[in-house]
């Protein structure tokens, strides 16, 4: 049953959608894409936009400007919608008294789907041993699963999930990521979005980072981070000032912390190995500090915080 993924049914377009709800100017120009065969993480503290923009790919809040396109067309224009995109916007949003199987069941008839796909997807998600139970009694990460299995049903080429990781355990936080790659090892796009950037750090491949409506940086996890990290390298030598004058002559950053410690920046481990090895400086112990994503998140929305003064002092940084 399950067909093969259209790259170019695959992706979400947002482009300069802005939506204004009274005095709070929600999305002030949102613009990204979301490519086949990865998770893009969509991120940024309480309040940037991120539930909006869904919204508004899902048709669900019109956008007072721009464009919001899935596999190049809106939303409203899809004929059969769940077979082109899947999302879990709440996960709480279930029919209590109705058991898990009958929930998706419904779902199915209402888009022509049978009961073999509705097992198909309770399979895919690991609900079968609880599908008769009501859903009422479903723990959240229970209801995510759910949620999944019902975006799932028209085995579209774009998922999108709101806080997929909230509330979930350990264990189920892992199948979680193992599930999201697997869908877009399938050709899917996957975008996901949560508040904290570490939930994503394993999880996505890319990341659209977002503050008050707009994005704030666009570029894969491996980028960001590279980015970022001033790469600050330490290394342990027995020829300090030798050490230090032939990476300051490269034109790094050099300073002594200790009697035969040095702190280098602005050059990579790398290249301060093969500089001290071609002019025969002994060194030992040395290691890079890189930035942790969480670190160049909060960096990239600080403005963003500040401005809704939810994390006013820049503790922990
Ligand atoms: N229906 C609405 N009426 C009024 N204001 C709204 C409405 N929906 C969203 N907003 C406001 O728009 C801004 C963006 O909200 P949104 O929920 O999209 O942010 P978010 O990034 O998803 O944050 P969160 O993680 O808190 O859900 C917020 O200031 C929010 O209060």
């Amino acid at each position: 049953m399950e067909k093969t993924i259209d790259g170019s049914d695959a992706t979400i377009e947002v482009t300069d959608v802005r939506k204004r709800f009274g005095s709070t100017q929600a999305l002030d120009g949102m613009t990204f894409a979301v490519r086949p065969g990865q998770v893009t993480g969509f991120v940024g503290p309480n309040g940037a936009g991120k539930s909006t923009t869904m919204r508004v790919i899902l048709g669900l809040d019109k956008p007072d400007r721009g464009t919001a396109l899935v596999g190049g067309r809106r939303y409203q224009d899809l004929r059969t919608p769940l077979t082109h995109i899947g999302a879990l916007l709440d996960a709480a949003a279930v029919q209590p008294s109705r058991t898990a199987r009958h929930h998706l069941l419904w779902l199915a008839h209402s888009q022509g789907l049978g009961a073999e796909r509705v097992d198909e997807v309770i399979r895919q998600v690991g609900l079968q041993d609880v599908a008769q139970r009501k859903a009422g009694g479903f723990s959240l990460g229970m209801r995510q699963r759910l949620g999944i299995a019902a975006a799932l049903l028209g085995n579209p080429p774009v998922i999108m999930l709101d806080e997929p990781f909230n509330g979930l355990d350990p264990e189920g936080f892992m199948w979680m990521r193992g599930f999201l790659a697997s869908l877009a090892e399938q050709g899917r796009a996957v975008l996901v979005s949560s508040h904290l950037m570490s939930e994503l750090q394993d999880s996505a491949d890319h990341v659209v980072v977002v503050g008050r409506g707009k994005v704030v940086a666009d570029m894969s996890v491996r980028e960001l981070l590279a980015s970022m990290s001033q790469g600050r390298v330490t290394l342990r030598t027995s020829a300090l000032n030798q050490a230090m004058t032939v990476l300051a002559r490269s034109g790094a950053t050099v300073s002594s912390t200790g009697a035969d410690t040095v702190s280098v920046t602005g050059l990579p481990a790398e290249n301060v190995v093969s500089l001290l090895s071609q002019n025969a400086v002994p060194f030992s112990e040395i290691s890079e500090n890189r930035a942790s994503l969480e670190e160049a998140y909060m960096e990239l929305t600080r403005d963003a915080v500040q401005y809704r003064g939810v994390v006013p002092e820049e503790a922990g940084r």
